[in-house]
């Protein structure tokens, strides 16, 4: 059995990729929020939904996605079941030094996952407590697995993940939507030009990953001597995308 604090935006992505790409819904038990949204997911996924933190006590795992308002109280409720359970918060502030402090000897994660877990294809770096063992290592990977690719990476690097990966569905969706209106600037119906736009992101996505090229050589691949690619690229490089876009991370960070 594992369980989740929260069901919103993150924490609903998450139950939903696991459930979606085969994990047992029996096996999920849900402590939502006040709204009804929890019940709403649960109405469609088949999980079950719990009124207090203490009924998650036969989980394993609890994952907490709870935002940083939340997260103290949750804390306080958690320590009550928590000493025989691995805690994996998602909450953007928590750390592993906070969650230890407010939990005392329980062993602890922090990981932050993107909206594409939804899809089975998400991105989630996490840095474990040093008491996690590669047994309880091998657990949590179990499970995030159903949501797409786990990372373990130094806590002093588990924010710029975030950023780079968790926020930047929210850039690559601007980029999109971007390129659709221009695309409709153009004369393409708006259904065309978000098909074209969300398929070659897809599609460069997926080239990246499996080409034995770097980006910079994919892009000269596009980028046909005298032709229209490079206009394109000199202009985004005359308007600042690249600046843009380390601004944006820039941005993110300096919270
Ligand atoms: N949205 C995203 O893509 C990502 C968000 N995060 C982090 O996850 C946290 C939550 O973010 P979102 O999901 O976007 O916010 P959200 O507001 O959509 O979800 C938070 C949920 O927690 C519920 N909640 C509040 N108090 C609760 C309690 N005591 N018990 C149970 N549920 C409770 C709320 O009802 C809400 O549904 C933030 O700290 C954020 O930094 C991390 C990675 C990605
Ligand atoms: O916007 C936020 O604070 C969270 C962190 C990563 C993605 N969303």
């Amino acid at each position: 059995m594992i369980g989740f604090i929260g069901a919103g935006s993150i924490g609903g992505a998450v139950i939903t990729g696991l459930i979606k790409n085969g994990y047992d819904a029996d096996e999920i038990v849900v402590k939502g929020g006040h709204s009804n949204r929890t019940s709403l997911l649960a109405e469609q996924l088949g999980f079950k939904v719990v009124k207090k933190v203490k009924q998650l006590d036969d989980a394993e795992v609890i994952f907490i996605a709870v935002g940083a308002n939340a997260l103290e109280s949750v804390l306080t409720e958690l320590k009550e079941i928590a000493s025989d359970k691995l805690i994996v918060a998602f909450t953007g502030s928590a750390s592993v030094a906070l969650l230890k402090q407010d939990l005392g000897k329980v062993k602890v994660a922090h990981a932050i996952p993107n909206t594409p877990v939804k899809v089975g294809a998400g991105f989630t770096g996490i840095t474990y407590s040093d008491d996690f063992t590669d047994e309880d290592k091998k657990k949590v990977a179990s499970i995030m697995g159903y949501t797409g690719q786990l990372v373990e990476v130094p806590e002093d690097q588990l924010g710029i993940i975030g950023t780079v990966a968790g926020c930047s569905p929210a850039f690559l969706d601007v980029f999109i939507e971007a390129l659709s209106d221009a695309g409709v600037k153009h004369g393409l119906n708006r259904k065309l030009a978000y098909e074209a736009a969300i398929g070659m992101a897809i599609g460069a996505g997926k080239l990246a990953k499996q080409s034995d090229l770097n980006v910079s050589a994919l892009k000269d691949e596009v980028t046909s001597p005298g032709g229209s690619t490079i206009r394109g690229v000199a202009a985004l490089e005359e308007y600042g995308f690249r600046n843009a876009v380390i601004k944006a991370v820039d941005a993110a960070e300096n919270d």
